[in-house]
């Protein structure tokens, strides 16, 4: 099934069960769901099997940094899975992500490539600290860019470089933004936060939120107000 709903949830869960849960309490025609690093490392490729049979496209959600046969090799894994989106480091650089691009080239059906620019949990402070001496907005236009020039599908970003992004980089690049904060939600570890509706308006093509909807009383309910706000 593919939903026209720009949301996708992050199913950020210790194990199967606990995921599984929410996504009972979710219609894939409403949005889609995100596999990450603590889900797929618990529970594997069965949880995101279990998801694809519920009817939700999943966006499998490892961000591989490797050597670039390496990463390639697990962009293919995640594409034999089926995955609807599959993502990397685009701090990886040029010779990684062109091989990622070049083994899906390969195949009939593959799942979205997009990259990671830089994370919307970090700020001007946090860069400079691993040597970074530029404004996120900067570092992300670059890697964006790059990403780009390597032919892949888009980046992950903040919201709020997505208005610069979608102007430099055109209509057809996809521009997936987590960070997103309803009003009046906590902020919890997110830096560059945005809210659904003004994200929307700033070019975003995809808006992954976690905890708005994971943590809320009716998960259900918190998805269908923010839908109602876009
Ligand atoms: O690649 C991601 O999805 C991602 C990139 C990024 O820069 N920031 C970011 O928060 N994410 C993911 O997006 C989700 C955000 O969750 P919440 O902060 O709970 O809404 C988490 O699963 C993160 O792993």
């Amino acid at each position: 099934m593919s939903s026209t709903s720009p949301i996708i949830v992050a199913l950020d869960f210790p194990d199967a069960p606990a995921a599984m849960r929410m996504a009972d309490q979710l219609d894939p025609a409403r949005c889609r769901v995100k596999v990450g690093k603590e889900l797929f490392t618990s529970s594997g490729p069965a949880v995101v099997e279990a998801l694809q049979y519920k009817g939700f496209e999943v966006f499998l959600d490892l961000k591989f940094h490797d050597i670039p046969n390496t990463t390639a090799s697990a962009v293919q894994a995640a594409a034999e899975l089926g995955v609807w989106m599959v993502n990397v480091h685009a701090g990886g650089g040029r010779r990684m992500m062109e091989a990622c691009r070049d083994i899906l080239e390969r195949r009939s059906n593959r799942p979205l490539l997009t990259a990671v620019t830089i994370l919307t949990s970090l700020e001007q402070e946090d860069l400079q600290e691993v040597g970074i001496d530029i404004e996120p907005m900067v570092q992300v236009q670059r890697l964006a860019r790059l990403t780009q020039e390597c032919g892949l599908d888009g980046v992950v970003c903040s919201a709020r470089e997505a208005k610069a992004l979608r102007n430099a980089l055109g209509d057809n690049f996809l521009l997936v933004t987590p960070g997103i904060r309803p009003a009046e939600s906590s902020a919890d570890d997110q830096k560059r936060i945005v809210t659904p509706s003004q994200a929307l308006e700033n070019g975003s093509s995809y808006l992954v939120v976690g905890r708005p909807i994971t943590k809320a009383e009716k998960p259900e309910q918190a998805l269908e107000a923010i839908l109602a706000t876009l």
